[in-house]
């Protein structure tokens, strides 16, 4: 699906979220809030910081406990389903979290094999050559193979965290906030990188992020999480055209007219 085209109601919801409520103690983070992800499309996912996007992604994952609501991931609700249920939907969903993104005491190799070894039972022969395949996707040069994290760029370790996301060739990746830290040529490779990902691969992807060139170029559609919930939903236009105050300041303030304006150029 190219950027800015909306969602049919006939495509496959993938991750659908109903008036979920999470809360710490006294403290409520998200309040009847509901979401859906369609199949193929690239969500970006915003919101001022410490509105809960951390939150909700972990609850998601059934990393947290909700009070309140039902969430469905690839058709499971991970509150009903039995272990082998359980299994099959870990195994088709990847993670690449902002920190703590690869073990470092192992080789790129070894890192992007641990799902592989978590789930399947492989020879280690074969292990290598799909490990090596998923270096090529994310275009990592092959010498990175049996380089430590330590030893890698900014951008080479967020390649080769997705690499491991993408181990098990999932059906959907939740990404939380993966161009922070890089550089704005390394972020727009990363960028290109997931879109053609989802173009090749048809990949679901769910993106927590505050890069507005993200936003502004790769994601189809965008989230807005305030006020406990999903305040607005749509494409960048929407955003554009919105009145909300908060997205009206993210997506028409000073940082956002100069991507504008750079964008326009561009053309
Ligand atoms: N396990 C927890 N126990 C208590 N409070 C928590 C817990 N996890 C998160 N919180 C609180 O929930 C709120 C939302 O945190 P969260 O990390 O989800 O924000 P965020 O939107 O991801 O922020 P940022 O953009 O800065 O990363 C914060 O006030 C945080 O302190």
């Amino acid at each position: 699906m190219s950027p800015g085209t909306r969602p049919g109601d006939n495509r496959e919801v993938v991750l659908q979220a109903r008036d979920v409520t999470v809360s710490f103690g006294e403290k409520t983070i998200l309040e009847n809030l509901s979401l859906d992800v369609y199949r193929g499309e690239i969500l970006g996912f915003v919101g001022g910081s410490g509105t809960g996007k951390s939150v909700l992604l972990r609850t998601v994952l059934g990393l947290n406990k909700k009070q309140h609501g039902t969430i469905k991931l690839l058709g499971a609700d991970l509150d009903e389903v039995d272990e082998a249920t359980r299994m099959t939907v870990d195994m088709r969903t990847g993670v690449l979290f902002q920190h703590g993104a690869l073990f470092s005491a192992l080789t790129v190799l070894e890192n992007i094999q641990v799902p592989m070894r978590e789930y399947l039972d492989l020879p280690p022969k074969l292990m290598n050559e799909l490990a090596r395949l998923k270096i090529d996707l994310v275009g990592l040069p092959q010498d990175a193979a049996l380089k430590y994290p330590s030893e890698l760029s900014g951008g080479m370790i967020k390649r080769a965290a997705l690499a491991r996301a993408l181990a098990l060739d999932p059906d959907i990746v939740f990404l939380d906030e993966p161009t922070s830290g890089l550089d704005p040529i390394g972020a727009a490779d990363f960028d290109d990188l997931v879109r053609t990902l989802r173009d090749t691969m048809g990949l679901t992807v769910y993106m927590v992020t505050h890069d507005l060139d993200s936003l502004f170029s790769v994601c189809d559609r965008i989230a807005v999480l305030g006020k406990r919930r999903v305040m607005v939903d749509g494409t960048i236009e929407d955003m554009l055209r919105s009145d909300e105050p908060w997205v009206k300041s993210y997506f028409r303030g000073k940082r956002a007219r100069q991507i504008d304006l750079e964008a326009r150029d561009a053309e």
